[in-house]
């Protein structure tokens, strides 16, 4: 899978835009502010309706414009798929692929396995619980078709019981609930735990190359105590929820330990350490995919160059390329990353002031 067109119209600084990408690396490059991370998040927002860097989304259409409107061609294998989206600034959204229009956005990421490693991506480690449920939530998603729908139900039915909860309803009204939300949350919980297990077999490979002198170790955590089933730790926290208004423990709860030694990960590794233990989740999730499905995910990668040495960024650019995924890295100075790689990029493009000019 990758992508062959991408159109961008009234997306931040960028008026319009046409890129003919690369099927391997492709490299945008331009001094700050000029537009670069737009274009990496202009095809994120196709992958997910929303952007890796603002909850709000009408902030992306130029402050000029009424909406911004995105356009992808994708190829796989003999297959062609096209992809429009356009945005209103009162919240409306429109997909369409291959010109049906689309209800939910789930197809989307479907349509598009994207992985994003930005400056940012540290808080996949220091921010609460919340970005690791997402990461492994992603590959969960991509790999088991059952989990959406799974993972919707819990939190409806969540949803309902925290309601109950506020209103102060007896434990025989929630009852009612919580065996629906053990059916799923068990659901919602193998899914995950399963893929951590495949996850964590490719990972070890990935983590002794990127940092081989420290040993680290990274499990699921399911969100309730592991000796307790669900269904009786929900009665047992009945008073505890009841006064909190809100349901304790759960998959909602979820997480990924990521420890070196007795330590929390944060607390035993450097910046560009940690740099590269995000970039080792995100390339296993990658292979794990391209193993599974034998689909492609499509990297963004935000300002590589940043808290890494010339041999890290070798080593991190080799592992991105043997991905045989498609790429796109933004730089400052092209140099920072031609200078790292054993062969030309696919695709080198400049940007200024919002225009982007391919470069022969
Ligand atoms: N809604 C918007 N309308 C118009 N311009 C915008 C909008 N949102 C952001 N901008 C501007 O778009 C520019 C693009 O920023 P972007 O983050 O893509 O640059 P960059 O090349 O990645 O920079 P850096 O190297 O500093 O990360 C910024 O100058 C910003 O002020």
């Amino acid at each position: 899978m990758s992508l062959s067109r991408l159109s961008i119209t009234s997306f931040r600084n960028i008026l319009t835009a046409d890129l003919n990408a690369g099927s391997g690396l492709n490299l945008i490059y331009g001094k700050n502010g000029s537009g670069k991370t737009s274009i990496l998040e202009a095809i994120f927002f196709l992958g997910m309706g929303r952007s890796f860097r603002s909850h709000l989304s009408q902030r992306v259409i130029n402050t000029d414009a009424d909406n911004l409107v995105l356009f992808a061609q994708l190829e796989e294998d003999d297959e062609q798929t096209k992809i429009g989206l356009r945005r209103h600034r009162n919240g409306d959204i429109e997909v369409k692929i291959n010109g049906e229009k689309v209800k939910k956005l789930s197809v989307l990421a479907e349509t598009i396995p994207i992985q994003v490693i930005t400056p940012e991506s540290f808080s996949l480690l220091f921010e609460g619980p919340k970005a690791r449920r997402q990461f492994i939530d992603w590959g969960a998603f991509h790999s088991d078709p059952q989990f959406y729908q799974a993972w919707v139900n819990t939190r409806r039915i969540l949803k309902q019981r925290n309601q109950l909860l506020r209103n102060q309803a007896s434990y025989s009204q929630i009852q009612f609930w919580d065996k629906e939300l053990v059916r799923y949350a068990e659901q919602v919980t193998k899914i995950r735990n399963h893929y951590v297990d495949s996850l964590n077999a490719l990972l070890k490979g990935i983590i002794k190359e990127f940092l081989p002198l420290v040993d680290i170790n990274v499990s699921f955590t399911r969100g309730w105590d592991s000796k307790t089933e669900f269904s009786q730790l929900l009665e047992n926290q009945y008073p505890r929820d009841l006064s909190t208004g809100h349901t304790v423990s759960g998959p909602h709860k979820a997480d990924l330990r990521l420890r070196v030694g007795n330590l929390p990960a944060q607390d035993a590794l450097s910046r560009g350490q940690l740099k590269l233990l995000v970039c080792a989740l995100r390339i296993a999730q990658g292979k794990l995919l391209k193993q599974q499905l034998n689909k492609n995910s499509i990297y963004l990668v935000d300002d590589l160059p940043s808290e890494l040495d010339a041999q890290h960024r070798q080593l991190l650019l080799k592992q991105l390329t043997e991905t045989g995924a498609q790429i796109f890295v933004t730089a400052i100075e092209p140099s920072a990353i031609v200078d790292s790689l054993t062969c030309p990029p696919d695709r080198m493009f400049h940007v200024e002031h919002g225009q982007v000019t391919f470069i022969e």
